[in-house]
């Protein structure tokens, strides 16, 4: 069996009366890939915010590695290898979609050169071997982006915005990615060639993954694991096969899911 690369244990966090996140206990072996899934307020951002150090919780710890980094920053947890994407990208708009690609790389060459400022791209990376131009590049042909390099991130398609958003993220090279509805606002046509696209790139270097989706049809496809949420809680931990038939989940997610699917 696999080392347990994340755990989070006994998490919990409220904002007032809401109880956004309650005894949340769970170990995700290195190389898992697990979907996370719940009713819009169930708790699964929180969830994410608690592991990317967003968010600090109540009380609970979550352990990278056998590490407490509870009470770390954001900047040192995505250094140590966990790494994000978020519901909406986070691109630099007016740079195109290479120009956003060497930032990303050109922060990995800050951290590996020590803070110093050796971000031309034409500086070859310690440990990459390659210059941040070259990683930029193959990053774009890696996700299949390279029709779109040239274009300014503003003027790009949905679909193709959150592609790259995670192939920022991915610069990192990190241990685990944090997937927060990779697929949302892209429509039904596009969104199951770029769930297949993002795990393809992904997981071609054994990253864990842990992926935010309303869809129940790729989660099915993609998650070995479900984690459903409801109410700050863990309901289900299992397989998709058992954890989409579990009678809470039909009852609170998966046929309110179907609905909200229905109604977009
Ligand atoms: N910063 C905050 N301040 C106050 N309440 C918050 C905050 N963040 C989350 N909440 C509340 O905590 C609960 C869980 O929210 P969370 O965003 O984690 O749910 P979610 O499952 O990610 O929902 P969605 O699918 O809509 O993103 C919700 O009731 C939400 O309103």
């Amino acid at each position: 069996m696999s080392e347990i690369i994340l755990h989070a244990k006994g998490l919990n966090k409220s904002f007032g009366a809401v109880v956004a996140a309650a005894e949340i206990d769970v170990a995700v072996p290195a190389g898992a890939c697990l979907g996370l899934i719940g009713t819009n307020g169930a708790g699964k951002t929180t969830f994410v915010n608690m592991i990317t150090g967003y968010l600090k919780p109540d009380s609970g710890t979550v352990e990278f590695n056998g590490r407490d980094i509870t009470q770390l920053p954001p900047r040192e947890i995505t250094q140590l290898g966990i790494c994000r994407s978020f519901q909406i990208p986070q691109l630099y708009n007016t740079l195109t979609a290479l120009e956003n690609l060497e930032v990303s790389f050109g922060i990995v060459s800050l951290i590996a050169n020590k803070g110093s400022l050796f971000t031309r791209t034409e500086r070859v990376i310690p440990g990459y071997s390659k210059t941040i131009r070259q990683l930029a590049e193959e990053s774009l042909e890696h996700f299949g982006l390279s029709a779109y390099r040239d274009k300014v991130a503003r003027v790009l398609p949905g679909g193709v915005r959150k592609l790259l958003d995670i192939a920022m993220a991915m610069a990192m090279r990190p241990k685990i990615l944090l997937l927060d509805e990779p697929t949302s606002g892209v429509s039904t046509e596009e969104k199951f060639q770029i769930m297949e696209m993002v795990m393809h790139a992904v997981r071609q270097g054994n990253t864990t993954v842990l992926f935010v989706e309303h869809d129940m049809e790729i989660v099915s496809k993609h998650a070995e694991r479900v984690l459903a949420f409801y109410e700050g809680r863990i309901i289900a931990d299992a397989p998709p096969e058992i954890a989409l038939k579990d009678e809470r989940v039909v009852k609170y997610i998966v046929g309110k899911s179907h609905a909200a699917t229905q109604e977009h």
